[in-house]
């Protein structure tokens, strides 16, 4: 076991999906895994593995945050072995062309979070990029299925109510989502050599107000689940 996750030695897969939330993980796993075992309840951040279409899979919930993330990341990493972690989270729209329930794949994750500088030291703005292999599997899987997909730079915050933050500018740039893990997962998937991608579900949009109800939330949750397996089948 390591500090947060209670799983013996080869209970985790070497491919894991991240959802934020316990019970989104509890979710993928009663729905889409056979044979699901859930191997951790510390801290109710479950996590599961189970068989998705012949290939082993585990999900972990990763709490909400950078802070969050980091630690649940370098634990299966570390301590588990993990080589794939694909995170499947929500997101604020911030672009005009992106919209409620669209999903996104964070290409790169701009962040205000101190991970980066903290890293490398003042002067270097390390930019947290997704693995291509798997970028470029979730693109494809995503077109054969006919599921629109947008492709870019998300920001990756350090605080879910921020007032303070222009993130016009961040608009104009052409930042499309904003969230609250990516740039971690990304820089220690560079740290470790390991392949990271976060797929995202536009839950609201943060400029226009739009917002999903509960059911058109479970829908676009499922596109992005799907196109997570499909990523991690292939990994
Ligand atoms: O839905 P999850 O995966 O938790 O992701 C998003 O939702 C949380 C905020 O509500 C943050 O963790 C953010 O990144
Ligand atoms: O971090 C997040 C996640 C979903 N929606 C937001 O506005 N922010």
């Amino acid at each position: 076991m390591s500090t947060h996750i209670d799983a013996p030695a080869g209970a985790i897969a070497d491919v894991v999906l991240l959802p934020g939330d316990p019970l989104r993980a509890q979710y993928i796993a009663e729905t889409y895994l056979t044979k699901p075992v859930r191997y951790n309840t510390v801290r109710n951040a479950f996590g599961y593995t189970g068989e998705y279409a012949g290939r082993r899979i585990s999900v972990q919930a990763t709490g909400m945050g950078i802070p969050s993330i980091s630690i649940y990341a370098t634990e299966l990493i570390q301590d588990y072995g993990v080589q794939t972690l694909i995170r499947v989270g929500t997101a604020g729209g911030l672009g005009p062309d992106v919209h409620v329930r669209d999903v996104v794949l964070a290409q790169g994750s701009t962040t205000d979070s101190s991970i980066i500088l903290n890293t490398f030291g003042a002067g270097m703005y390390f930019a947290p990029l997704a693995d291509f292999g798997l970028l470029h599997a979730a693109y494809d899987l995503a077109g054969d299925s006919h599921l629109p997909v947008q492709v870019g730079n998300v920001l990756g915050e350090d605080r879910f109510y921020n007032d303070e933050m222009d993130r016009h500018k961040l608009i104009k740039y052409g930042v499309l989502a904003t969230e609250m893990e990516t740039p971690a997962l990304y820089l220690l998937a560079a740290k470790y050599h390991r392949r990271a991608l976060s797929i995202l579900t536009v839950s609201n949009h943060l400029v226009t107000g739009e917002e999903t109800t509960a059911a058109e939330r479970q829908t676009s949750f499922d596109d992005m689940i799907k196109l997570g397996l499909a990523v991690a089948k292939q990994a």
